[in-house]
């Protein structure tokens, strides 16, 4: 396995161009293909997690140009359901294909296979599934219960009301939301208890209405959305820059100082995560925003105590920029953590303890006080990307620091470590 050694890091400022946002792109990609017209993409993210939606549409049946960097795509739209009637998608690691295939796959007709890299398979879907076969979807389960891989024999989905929960994973409700408007009969989808990561459903009925479907949101806990209304493209959409992948470079600048700006997020962005910028604010650093960009500049951080169920992702950024901060901090209300690329509440506690740290990992929030000193370590990533990015601002200590796996972040941000090394360097 590769590593990489970054050596102790004393500055961060410059401008980012960011990689178009990954949820986004997953999303536009396929409502793209259901939708009628051809739909022009641009500033898509080039990254495992788009691939592998790219890759499911082609073997569905879907046409569609992509240019030589891959940032730039042109989809015919099937306008329906897809026309394939089998095939085999092996989906990675990515929940934003995996979750709403699951559920597009069965407006269809056919015989389909899910599957994906290992830890996918311990990734949850049960919440999905359930709500999906009320409606009449012959969902088979390969592996374990209520994991990846499956088999779906779809013969399209009915209407009527259906309950689902959203404790787990927003994904689930994101993906029936989205196949939504293809089903036979009007849907009112009812959600069971508490929803998690709630800015990333805002996502997905902003996908939605880009491409001409109206869904009634009654306080996010039951949404109407009217059958017949068919996917129409827009013609042409950008895709945002990623606002998670926005927080490693905000929080290095907020850390070692002078200033960064990003380019592709701002005030005017519908991804949640753009509040990452506000914790840092809180922590102590100075934050400016205009519509599509955000500006950090390095204060005198000091520990927080946070609910950041909003914004899942980025709050993982917070735990390493805790190491940096005076005093303790906590992130709560993070169960899902233990549901992503690996349990994130574990990994994190084992490698801030390596660089010095000492940290309380409770069921659904971690405690973080920092070190007087951070402390030389190598770093082990999980074949999780964020890991990866979070700790190459351990590097702002005064000891070099060692990420393994450095290449995990392909998943999200292939160029991840070029581009950090060009504000630090
Ligand atoms: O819908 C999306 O695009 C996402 C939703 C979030 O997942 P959960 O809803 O499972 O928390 C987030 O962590 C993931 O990276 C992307
Ligand atoms: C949780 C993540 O990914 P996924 O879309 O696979 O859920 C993530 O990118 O942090």
């Amino acid at each position: 396995m590769e590593s990489l050694t970054l050596s102790p890091l004393k500055h961060a400022s410059g401008e980012v161009q960011l990689p178009g946002s990954k949820s986004l792109s997953n999303r536009i990609l396929l409502l793209a293909a259901l939708s009628e017209g051809e739909t022009r993409v641009t500033n898509l993210l080039d990254s495992d997690d788009v691939r592998h939606m790219l890759n499911a549409l082609t073997k569905l049946g879907v046409s569609y140009e992509l240019a030589e960097d891959r940032r730039s795509c042109t989809v015919q739209g099937v306008a329906g359901p897809f026309k394939a009637d089998a095939a085999e998608l092996f989906l990675g690691n990515a929940g934003t294909a995996m979750r709403p295939l699951t559920a597009a796959l069965c407006l269809g007709n056919g015989e389909f296979e899910l599957t994906g890299e290992p830890r996918m398979y311990e990734r949850p879907i049960q919440d999905l599934v359930d709500a999906l076969r009320p409606l009449g979807a012959d969902v088979e389960y390969l592996g374990d219960e209520g994991y990846p891989p499956m088999k779906i024999k779809a013969s399209g989905l009915n209407g009527g009301e259906v309950s689902i929960k959203g404790n787990i994973s927003s994904q689930f409700l994101t993906a029936l939301l989205m196949a939504a408007p293809l089903a036979k009969d009007d849907l009112t989808i009812v959600v069971d208890g508490e929803l998690v990561s709630k800015p990333y459903i805002d996502i997905t009925l902003h996908s939605m209405k880009l491409f001409g479907v109206e869904v009634i949101n009654d306080n996010y806990q039951r949404f109407i959305v009217k059958a017949g209304q068919s996917y129409r493209s827009p013609g042409e959409v950008m895709v945002e820059g990623d606002a998670s992948s926005a927080s490693y470079f905000l929080a290095a600048a907020a850390i070692a100082g002078g200033t960064i700006r990003v380019y592709g997020v701002g005030s005017d962005s519908v991804q949640g995560d753009k509040a990452f910028a506000e914790v840092l604010g809180k922590m102590g650093a100075q934050v400016s925003y205009g519509p599509t960009w955000v500006e950090v500049t390095k204060g005198e951080l000091n520990g927080v105590d946070l609910d950041l169920n909003a914004i899942p992702d980025a709050a993982m950024t917070i735990a390493t920029t805790a190491l940096f901060a005076k005093g303790p901090t906590a992130i709560r209300n993070v169960y899902n953590w233990r549901v992503k690329e690996t349990d994130r509440l574990a990994a994190m506690a084992t490698e801030l303890r390596k660089v010095g740290a000492e940290v309380v990992e409770g069921e659904d929030f971690i405690e973080i006080t920092p070190p007087a000193e951070i402390t030389s370590a190598a770093i082990d990533t999980y074949d999780d990307h964020r890991m990866a990015m979070c700790f190459s601002l351990a590097a702002f200590g005064n000891a070099p620091i060692t990420i393994n796996d450095p290449g995990c972040t392909r998943k999200t941000f292939p160029e991840y470590f070029d581009l950090f090394k060009q504000v630090t360097g």
